[in-house]
C-alpha cells in the first residue's frame, strides 16, 4: 500500500470530506466488532477536525479516543493534549465517547510512562490514527531531537517518555511500534510548506531523523495524507 495524497483547496472542504471520511470508518468499526478505537494529536490543525466531528451523530458511545501522545503538564494546563480534547473534540455527540489520558498526577515521568503502559496494552487494533506533523518531520511526540529516538524507534512498549530538545515539556508519546497496530493512518496537516517536509521525509534514509516518513512509507497500513493548500 503506497500513500494517498488528497489535497483540498481550502480547510473548509478539507474538514468536512474528512470528518465524513473518519465517521464512516468508525461507524463500520463499530458494526462490525462493537466498537471503534480513534488516535488524535494535538497542536492547532486538528481543531477544526475536531469541532466538525462532535457534530456527526454516530454511536460515540462505542468510540474508545486516545491520545498519540500528551505533554507531561498539569492537567489543567493549556499545554495538555487530553485538555485540548476534552474542550474541543469530546462535546455535543462526541461528549459519549471514551478518552485514554496519557499523563497523570505522579511523582516522576517515569511512574506516568509506566502506568501510561498499562492503561495502553491490551487495547486492540486501533481503527483510525490521525497524526499531525512539523516542519521538523516530527509526528506524535516522536522528535528527531530528542536523544532516546533511537530507542523509540526499536521499543516493543506502546509508550515512551522522551525529552525533545526543540519544543518545550517532556512528553509521552505512543511508539511507531503501537501506532502502526492500526487499519487507518491519516497524516494531517495544511500548506505547501508542510508537504515539501513530508516529501523530503519520504526520501530520508533514516527514520529517526524524520518520523513522519517512516509512517508515509510504511506498507503494512494504509496511509492518506490529508492537506490544505
Ligand atoms: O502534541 C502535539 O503537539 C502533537 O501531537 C504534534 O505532533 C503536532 O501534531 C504537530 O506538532 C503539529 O502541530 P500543529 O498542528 O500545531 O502544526
Amino acid at each position: 500500500m503506497s500513500l494517498s495524497l488528497q489535497k483540498f483547496e481550502n480547510e473548509k472542504t478539507l474538514v468536512h470530506t474528512f470528518a465524513e471520511q473518519i465517521c464512516k470508518q468508525l461507524t463500520a468499526a463499530i458494526a462490525e466488532r462493537g466498537a471503534a478505537y480513534l488516535v488524535v494529536s494535538g497542536g492547532s490543525t486538528p481543531l477544526p477536525l475536531f469541532r466538525e466531528l462532535r457534530t456527526h451523530a454516530i454511536d460515540w458511545s462505542a468510540v474508545t479516543v486516545v491520545l498519540a501522545d500528551d505533554r507531561w503538564v498539569e492537567p489543567g494546563s493549556t499545554a495538555s493534549n487530553a485538555r485540548l480534547v476534552k474542550e474541543e473534540l469530546l462535546k455535543d455527540f462526541a461528549a459519549a465517547a471514551k478518552l485514554v489520558e496519557l499523563v497523570h498526577d505522579y511523582a516522576s515521568l517515569k511512574d506516568a510512562e509506566q502506568l501510561a503502559q498499562q492503561r495502553l496494552h491490551g487495547l486492540p487494533t486501533f481503527d483510525v490514527v490521525i497524526l499531525g506533523m512539523g516542519q521538523d518531520a516530527h509526528t506524535a511526540s516522536l522528535f528527531p531531537c530528542s536523544d532516546s529516538i533511537h530507542d523509540v524507534f526499536s521499543s516493543h512498549a506502546d509508550i515512551v517518555a522522551l525529552q525533545p530538545s526543540t519544543a518545550p515539556h517532556a512528553r509521552l508519546t505512543l511508539t511507531p511500534k503501537r501506532l502502526l497496530d492500526s487499519r487507518q493512518i491519516y497524516i494531517h496537516f495544511n500548506g505547501e510548506a508542510k508537504f515539501k517536509v513530508l516529501q523530503q521525509a519520504l526520501e530520508a534514509t533514516d527514520p529517526e531523523q524524520a518520523p513522519i516518513g517512516y509512517f508515509a512509507r510504511q506498507q503494512q497500513v494504509p496511509v492518506a495524507s490529508i492537506y490544505a493548500a
